[in-house]
């Protein structure tokens, strides 16, 4: 056996050899591929300026693309170069432009049967990498993984393998070679490589990158992407290419190694930018270092939808009552009146009241007259051609009514009301009829014109009656509980409608609220200013090597940052975790990509939206009628058969009759129970606090009582339960969160995550506090898309009585982990004998 072993390990480093020496071939091109960028970029900038314009632009252009070119040589890769296939000789003799064959088919005489056996040459080996590299003689020494030569190394299975013989993983750190792994494609078959057999190591690469401990980031799955996703990625990129898939099945993945090969297969279109939407910050943070891994960080803006307006950077979460209502298409109508009506409140820092018996030439109205709040200029007093002119409360209520009419959007209809007073003033003047001639009357009205506007008077009383609006001061504006009250008449019912007044008065944006600024953005429309100069193309700028410096100075992140701060528009917009966008975010992601083609990734049982049929009706108008290209994921990488059978409990509740993804492992260790049974007071003071406050004191509340009940509640605790997995805890919810994360943490190398509910927020990461950086606590909501080493759900029925998507949050939670979970129930649990909460149990 130990020879056996030995005589493995051999072939083993052999192997690891061969390719060694392939990638020290590869690291030689490189470095020349790196001096020959430096010398044309240096040789340019010695050269100084000489030549016609147009040559200079021209040399300008290359070096520019010289110097991105170099930043992607230089850019640190770890495993570089990350896999092989050994292929069959293809049916014709064609090379395509990155020197690879291009026949999927094998030659016919390609694989020879004696009756008993296949046997076959290999025709081709080629070598995948995250850039492709070509050696001085033009041959393939690494091709792109986005390269159409590259598709075989993903699609390839032992039911359809095409040309593909053995597919190779190659691990490696910097330029050392670590390990391989291989993959027969055809077992059956005898196979040789320069007269050699060829030989096959490990057990396949798959297995081997899922077993990896988790980390805060994400990785890349390049070298193990799998055939149904492959499609995926691939997939051409016209019109919307929708993706669904259970929790683990690579979604998020998925989209990231779409936008790579996007911009590989097409840069030049998507040179528009790919804006790539995230339902949370944490999910930017964990997803961003993926990009830049394959190579490309430039082009691509991920934002969480908290953030997509710029200035804005949400992270508040409205209470679940007041998220319905923001997020619910309803708004729109409520904002549209807002706006209107926004226009009869004073702009902060206002002149204080007057009445025209001040004398003043601007009059303001009456404290309480109807419908027109104090501070909102009532009377009009002007003096032209030397008479004083007057228009009263009712003149000029019907000349704002007058210039309001239509949907266009209302500071941009200033001009309008502007032009509409003077006509009114002009009017009573009585100058019309002095003058026949038309042109001398043209004149006299202009002059008529020219000596109101240039008024001071006219100019504040424009500036008080027609404010310019700005989407913060509308949405502020709407705090007021019965201003809000009347806009949202008959759309909101009134407990609505003052929740929602009520939430507004909060400090800082929530995530919902940066839908409406959009909204209100667009309604309002850009008030009119001085024009700002086109932003031009990098490569229009490029005239003068003054101007190429700054350009190369600025490295791929700042750019990427400055560009996406400029963007309103992209070319290509990947929504991830859509079935988490309200009508109201669809509409303001809608806005982004309404010339651009699309990837929607999500997956219906996950959401936490009530109202899934008025999100898909928001969806549906987004997308508009591009056609639709659907792509089903099946296989759940993420978690263990034992974790994943738990999840597909709730399921089942969540959405009956939906089929669960299949998990690709199993691990024999299944999820644990944990009861604890004295937090009696802690809950008490937690339901109080929600049914009475908003976010804010929410959280103030519960973290306040918990810890003077947690100090209070060391004793008289009673045992529950034994048996599968359940353990007989003596401690309040603290401290068995802390004591079981304090456990897993000892498990697993990598994550530990600790999921609660979301008005537990503060409390858990106090629970945690000191435990360091490998764990973290989070609400059900910011869950979405992470994953970890281990995870401890907290009290699952407190997740699910949430809201009422609260089943799809729990649901989300109890798919978060690669290796182990642990449930911990609350006092509404209602644990059995084994320590398994009623939502859990068969
Ligand atoms: N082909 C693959 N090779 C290796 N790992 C993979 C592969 N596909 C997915 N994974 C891993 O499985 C995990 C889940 O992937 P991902 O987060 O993209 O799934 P998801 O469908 O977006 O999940 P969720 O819906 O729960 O957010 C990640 O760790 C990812 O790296």
């Amino acid at each position: 056996m130990a020879a056996q072993d030995a005589a493995v390990d051999s072939v083993r480093d052999r192997e690891i050899g061969v390719e060694q020496v392939h990638l020290d071939q590869v690291y030689r091109r490189l470095e020349e591929k790196i001096h020959e960028a430096e010398f044309l970029v240096n040789d340019a900038a010695q050269r100084g300026q000489v030549g016609t314009p147009g040559a200079l632009a021209e040399r300008d252009a290359q070096v520019f693309r010289a110097g991105i070119h170099l930043s992607r040589l230089n850019n640190e890769f770890e495993d570089f170069l990350f896999g092989r296939i050994d292929l069959l000789y293809g049916k014709d003799g064609k090379k395509g432009p990155d020197g690879a064959y291009t026949s999927v088919e094998p030659a016919e005489d390609a694989v020879r049967d004696d009756g008993t056996r296949q046997y076959a040459d290999i025709g081709e080996t080629l070598h995948i990498g995250r850039i492709g590299v070509l050696d001085a003689d033009y041959s393939p020494l690494v091709i792109d993984w986005r390269a159409p030569a590259a598709a075989p190394f993903y699609r390839s299975t032992p039911v359809d393998p095409g040309r593909v013989v053995r597919r190779r993983v190659i691990r490696s750190k910097g330029r050392k070679v670590l390990g391989v792994e291989d993959d027969l494609m055809r077992p059956e078959m005898k196979a040789s490589l320069n007269g050699q057999e060829l030989p096959v190591i490990g057990d396949g690469a798959l297995m081997a990158a899922l077993g990896q401990a988790r980390s805060h980031t994400m990785r890349d799955i390049v070298s193990s992407i799998q055939a149904e996703q492959d499609l995926v990625i691939r997939a051409p990129a016209a019109s919307v290419t929708e993706v669904s898939g259970g929790p683990g099945t690579g979604k998020t993945a998925v989209a990231l190694h779409r936008a790579a090969y996007l911009l590989y297969q097409d840069r030049r279109r998507y040179a528009g930018g790919i804006l790539i939407v995230s339902p949370t910050p944490l999910l930017v943070a964990y997803t961003e270092g993926v990009l830049p891994s394959l190579g490309e960080e430039g082009q691509v803006a991920i934002r969480a939808v908290g953030s997509l307006v710029d200035g804005a950077e949400a992270t508040a979460y409205d209470e679940p009552a007041v998220a319905r209502v923001k997020g619910s298409s309803r708004m729109l109508k409520v904002l549209r009146k807002a706006v209107r009506g926004a226009l009869d409140i004073p702009p902060p820092g206002a002149p204080a009241p007057r009445t025209a018996e001040d004398g003043g030439q601007l009059a303001f109205g009456e404290e309480d007259g109807p419908q027109v709040p104090a501070g909102t200029p009532d009377r009009l007093r002007v003096v032209a051609f030397g008479r004083r002119l007057e228009l009263e409360a009712d003149e000029l209520h019907r000349i704002k009514q007058n210039a309001l009419g239509g949907t266009a959007p209302v500071n941009l209809l200033r001009p309008r009301a502007r032009r509409l007073l003077l006509d009114a003033l002009w009017a009573k003047s009585g100058a019309a009829t002095r003058e026949r001639d038309p042109e001398l009357a043209a004149e006299l009205r202009s002059s008529f014109d020219d000596d109101i506007t240039t008024e001071d008077s006219f100019v504040a009383f424009l500036d008080a009656w027609w404010p310019e609006l700005t989407p913060r001061r509308v949405l502020a504006a709407m705090a007021d509980e019965k201003r809000l009250g009347r806009w949202a008449r008959r759309v909101l019912n009134p407990g609505e409608a003052r929740r929602l007044a009520r939430s507004l008065r909060r400090e800082g944006l929530s995530v919902h609220d940066v839908a409406l600024l959009d909204e209100l953005r667009t309604l309002l429309g850009a008030p009119a200013r001085p024009r700002k100069r086109r932003e031009a193309d990098p490569l229009d700028q490029l005239t003068g090597l003054e101007e190429l410096m700054p350009q190369r100075e600025e490295s791929q992140r700042e750019r990427a940052e400055r560009l996406a701060q400029e963007r309103t528009e992209y070319a290509h917009v990947i929504v991830d975790e859509a079935q988490d966008l309200t009508p109201m975010q669809w509409r303001m992601v809608g806005r982004r990509g309404k010339h651009a083609t699309w990837t929607v990734v999500g997956d219906p049982a996950q959401s936490s939206w009530s109202d899934p049929d008025e999100a898909a009706e928001a969806r549906d108008e987004a997308l508009g009628t591009r056609p639709r290209r659907r792509f089903t994921l099946t296989v759940n990488y993420r978690n263990p058969a034992e974790i994943a059978q738990l999840a597909a409990k709730v399921l089942a509740l969540a959405m009956p009759g939906t089929e669960s993804p299949k998990a690709v492992r199993s691990t024999g260790v299944e999820p644990r129970f944990v009861t604890t049974n004295n937090e009696h007071s802690v809950t008490t003071n937690n339901e109080h606090s929600v049914t009475t406050n908003t976010e804010h004191s929410v959280t103030t509340n519960t973290e306040h009582s918990v810890t003077t009940d947690d100090e209070r509640s060391v004793t008289a605790n009673r045992q529950r339960g034994s048996g599968r997995g359940s353990v007989v805890r003596d401690g309040d919810l603290a401290a068995a969160v802390r004591e079981e994360a304090e456990r897993l943490l000892r498990q697993v190398d990598g994550t530990v995550g600790v999921v609660v509910a979301m008005n537990r927020r503060g409390q858990a990461a106090g629970w945690l506090a000191g435990l360091g950086e490998r764990v973290v606590a989070l609400g059900s909501l910011e869950a979405k898309g992470l994953e970890y080493d281990a995870t401890v759900v907290v009290s699952p029925a407190e997740i699910a009585d949430e809201s009422p998507a609260g089943l799809r949050v729990l649901y989300v939670a109890l798919t978060r982990a690669t290796q182990q979970l642990t449930v911990i129930s609350g006092r509404r649990d209602d644990p059995d004998a084994d320590g398994v909460p009623d939502l859990l149990r068969d």
